[in-house]
C-alpha cells in the first residue's frame, strides 16, 4: 500500500487537492476530520479537554466552543502542546483505524491529509510527501477570507505552525498554489502520474492483495511439504 502524505500551513490549499484526489477515486483520510471527531461531546477526547480547560469552552448543548478553544490554543504555544498532547493518542488512533479500514477495502493508494504531519513526526510513515505551498500574503488573504477572523487570529494560526518553507524544504513533491485554481489542476495533473505509478515491491506486500499473496505461498507451501512428507513416509 502506498500512503501519500499531504500537508502544508494553514489555508494552503490541502482540502483543495485533496477534493481533486477525491475526485480521481483516491481515498483521503482527513486529520481535521478525525481530530473533530476526537472532540465531539461524550468523547475520550473531549472528557479531558475539558478536564483541562474548563467548562467555559463549552457551548450550551455541551460541545466544544471551538473558536473559543482556537484563541484560547493559538495564542498560547503552552496551552497549544498540551491540547497537542492531549488529543494526540485519539487523533494517532483514529487515523489509523480509518488507514486500517482502507486497507481491509484493498485500496493500494490513499491520501494522509494531515496539517501538522511533521510537526507530529508522522512523515515517516508516508511517501511520497506532498508539501502544497502558497505564499505568505496570498496565505493570509485566503485564510481571513475564508474563516472571516481578525487578521491577528490568522496571523497566530499561521504562526503556530512549522513555518511553511521547512515544510517545503523536506517534500518530495511541492505544488506551488499562489497560483490560480486552474495553475493548480495543471501541477495536480503531474501529480497524479507520480501517485498513481506502479506500487514498488515494498509498497505491494504492505498492501492488502500483497499480504494475501504472502499467505497464499505459505498455504500451498505447507501443503505441498506435508504431501511430500506423507508420500515419502508411506511409500
Ligand atoms: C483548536 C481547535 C478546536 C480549533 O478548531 P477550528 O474549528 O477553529 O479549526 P480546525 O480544527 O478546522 O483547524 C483548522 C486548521 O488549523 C490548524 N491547526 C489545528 N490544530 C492545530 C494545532 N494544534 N497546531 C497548529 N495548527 C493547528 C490546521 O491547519 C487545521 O487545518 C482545533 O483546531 C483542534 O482541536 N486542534 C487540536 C487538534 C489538532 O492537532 N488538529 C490538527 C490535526 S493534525
Ligand atoms: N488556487 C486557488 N485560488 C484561489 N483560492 C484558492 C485556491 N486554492 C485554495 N483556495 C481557497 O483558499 C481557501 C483555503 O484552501 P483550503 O481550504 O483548501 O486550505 P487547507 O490547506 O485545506 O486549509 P486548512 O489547513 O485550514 O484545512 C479556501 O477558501 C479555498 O477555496
Amino acid at each position: 500500500m502506498r500512503i501519500v502524505g499531504l500537508t502544508g500551513g494553514i489555508a494552503s490549499g490541502k482540502s483543495t487537492v485533496s477534493n481533486h484526489f477525491k475526485s480521481h477515486g483516491i481515498p483521503v483520510v482527513d486529520a481535521d476530520v478525525v481530530a473533530r471527531n476526537a472532540l465531539k461531546k461524550g468523547t475520550g477526547g473531549w472528557k479531558k479537554v475539558v478536564a483541562a480547560f474548563g467548562d467555559e469552552i463549552l457551548l450550551d448543548n455541551g460541545e466544544v466552543n471551538r473558536p473559543r478553544l482556537g484563541q484560547i490554543v493559538f495564542s498560547d504555544p503552552d496551552k497549544r502542546q498540551f491540547l497537542n498532547r492531549l488529543l494526540a493518542p485519539y487523533i494517532s488512533y483514529g487515523i489509523f483505524w480509518e488507514v486500517f479500514k482502507l486497507w481491509m477495502k484493498g485500496y493500494k493508494v490513499i491520501v494522509l491529509d494531515v496539517p501538522l504531519l511533521f510537526e507530529a513526526k508522522m512523515d515517516k510513515f508516508t511517501k511520497p510527501i506532498i508539501v502544497v505551498w502558497v505564499d505568505p500574503e496570498t496565505q493570509i488573504q485566503r485564510l481571513l477570507a475564508r474563516d472571516r477572523s481578525s487578521e491577528e487570529d490568522g496571523r497566530n494560526r499561521v504562526n503556530a505552525q512549522m513555518p511553511l518553507d521547512v515544510k517545503k524544504s523536506k517534500a518530495d513533491i511541492v505544488i506551488d498554489n499562489t497560483g490560480s485554481l486552474a495553475d493548480l489542476d495543471q501541477q495536480f495533473q503531474k501529480v497524479l502520474v507520480q501517485v498513481t505509478s506502479p506500487l514498488t515491491w515494498n509498497e505491494f506486500w504492505l498492501s492488502r492483495q500483497g499480504v494475501l499473496t504472502i499467505l497464499a505461498s505459505i498455504t500451498s507451501g505447507v501443503v505441498l511439504c506435508v504431501k511430500a512428507f506423507s508420500k515419502n513416509c508411506c511409500s
